[in-house]
């Protein structure tokens, strides 16, 4: 993890800063992204803050009762290793985003070490009010406290430093899975037989190449980060036609509070079960609804799901149009949209140079849909069916009890990207993809000595559950 500003040869450094200027320019949101690192970063030691800015109160310390009852947009504060933060004149220019906020009122040792580089902990001390109360530091959990030495034992081990060989290699079979679609496209003469089967590859290659942006965009390969933001803007926006800004902020703050919901009906944290009116996957989640149509659409969700899954695609690439389109009129750039434009402007290319106008249509429809399900069949197997919280949990606890892993064979490990080890991935994510089998043993060893169900099953079965639970909530409504 502590990898980022490692010495790189100059020449080589120089080049990279060149690039990267240049596509700073091209994505505002990526420039965006880095000025407020930036900001963050400048600020010296001790320097004076702006009086709405300066910590509003400074005492010797706070318990984790005191610090609970900060926890809005307009008072936040939170924990950091012992430490207590004010951040409510910082959660506006945080870097991550809005998500710091699922963290206000809360000790947030865990979720800091898990999103931040190692030059970010020195951007700390500019918020620091005081310190947790001694009472408070003695009772940290004994989970916690195992996870923590668990994390440093896998940093000591160099667990966190990727293979690039790996990473290469997954470049290239994942490339290869794009020009092999184009060939047979190119090959078939416009017989249905073809165009299928090259929908097959395209979506396939959609999947994968999504996959890889995920784990650029976890910082997984790089000690750079803006090394992986840029492969992520690659893979992301111009291979897979997804905004990377929208998926940044809705993944990051699925992982910081996954199957999360508000307290007192007020909907879902994590973005990902945000699926209401169409799906409810708790009793907690009917509790928000009123309407009596909407429950009865909900009685038949575990029939509509598998149909609703392929248009799921349409919907992701729909929603990162309209978000690149607003920060464009926000004045944030317009590069996320180019990059989606040159998606749409290769993807069209080749069908349109390869097939008759109806025909190219119906192959890029066809292409949407099967990546769609290719996609999400992964994803709700990570959670769904998995417990549906509200109320802080601590952050192990949150993961494990949220994530639901698929037993690893060499076809589940390719086909889910190496999200089927999603309880090490939550736990984890700037583990590289490679290392997460050899963790596996040692988190399901931590589950097991502090009694926590760490659920792991095949495909089938895991598909199986997330029926059964959609089933058993449409029964309730
Ligand atoms: C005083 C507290 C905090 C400070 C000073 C801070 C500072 C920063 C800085 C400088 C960055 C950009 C550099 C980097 O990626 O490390 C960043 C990114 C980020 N932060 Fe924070 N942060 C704080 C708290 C939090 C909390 C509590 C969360 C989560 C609940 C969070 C989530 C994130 C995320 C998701 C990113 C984006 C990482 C990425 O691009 O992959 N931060 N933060």
């Amino acid at each position: 993890m502590c990898r980022e500003g490692l010495p790189q040869a100059g020449l080589l450094k120089s080049s990279t800063r060149a690039v990267l200027r240049a596509l700073d320019s091209v994505v505002g949101s990526v420039a965006e992204f880095n000025k407020c690192a930036a900001l963050a970063a400048e600020a010296p030691r001790g320097s004076k803050q702006a009086p709405e800015s300066r910590p509003r109160s400074r005492r010797d310390s706070f318990t984790l009762e005191e610090v609970a009852q900060h926890s809005s947009e307009g008072d936040a504060w939170l924990v950091v290793k012992n430490r207590v933060y004010d951040v409510t004149a910082f959660w506006p220019v945080h870097p991550g985003g809005r998500v710091i906020l699922t963290y206000a009122g809360r000790d947030a040792t865990d979720v800091f070490a898990t999103f931040h580089a190692a030059a970010s902990w020195a951007l700390l001390h500019e918020h620091r009010i005081g310190k947790l109360a001694a009472e408070d530091v003695a009772a940290t959990p004994a989970l916690l406290a195992d996870f923590r030495d668990l994390r440093a034992r896998l940093q000591a081990e160099g667990l966190f430093r990727a293979s690039k060989a790996y990473y290469a290699w997954k470049a290239a079979s994942t490339c290869a899975l794009a020009a092999t679609a184009v060939a047979v496209l190119a090959a078939c003469g416009g017989t249905w037989a073809g165009v299928v089967a090259s929908a097959a590859l395209l979506a396939l290659f959609w999947q994968q190449a999504g996959w890889l942006a995920h784990d650029f965009l976890h910082h997984q390969v790089f000690a750079a980060r803006r090394l992986n933001n840029a492969a992520g803007y690659f893979l992301g926006n111009v291979c897979q036609g997804f905004s990377t800004d929208w998926w940044k902020s809705k993944h990051n703050t699925h992982h910081a509070a996954p199957n999360e919901l508000a307290p007192g009906n007020g909907g879902a944290v994590d973005p990902d079960i945000d699926t209401l009116p169409l799906l409810a996957w708790s009793e907690g989640m009917l509790d928000a609804l009123a309407s009596a149509r909407v429950r009865r659409l909900l009685r038949a969700q575990h029939y509509y799901f598998v149909p609703i899954l392929m248009l799921a695609r349409l919907a992701w690439a729909q929603q990162s149009v309209e978000h690149a389109w607003r920060l464009g009129k926000a004045g944030r750039g317009w590069g996320e949209l180019g990059l989606i434009g040159l998606h749409y402007s290769w993807t069209a290319g080749v069908a349109f140079a390869c097939l008759a106008p109806m025909q190219a249509i119906a192959y890029l429809l066809l292409g949407q849909v099967l990546c769609g399900l290719l996609l999400s069949i992964v994803f709700v197997q990570s959670h769904n069916g998995m417990e549906v919280y509200s109320g802080s949990k601590d952050f192990v606890t949150a993961q494990v009890v949220s994530t639901r892993d698929i037993l690893s064979t060499p076809w589940t490990d390719w086909f889910t990207g190496g999200l089927n080890y999603q309880v090490e991935h939550h736990l984890f994510p700037t583990l590289p993809r490679h290392r997460l089998g050899a963790v596996a043993p040692r988190v399901a060893a931590l589950c097991a000595q502090h009694g926590l169900a760490y659920e792991a099953c095949g495909m089938a079965e895991g598909m199986r559950r997330v029926l059964a639970c959609l089933a058993s909530v449409a029964r309730l409504a």
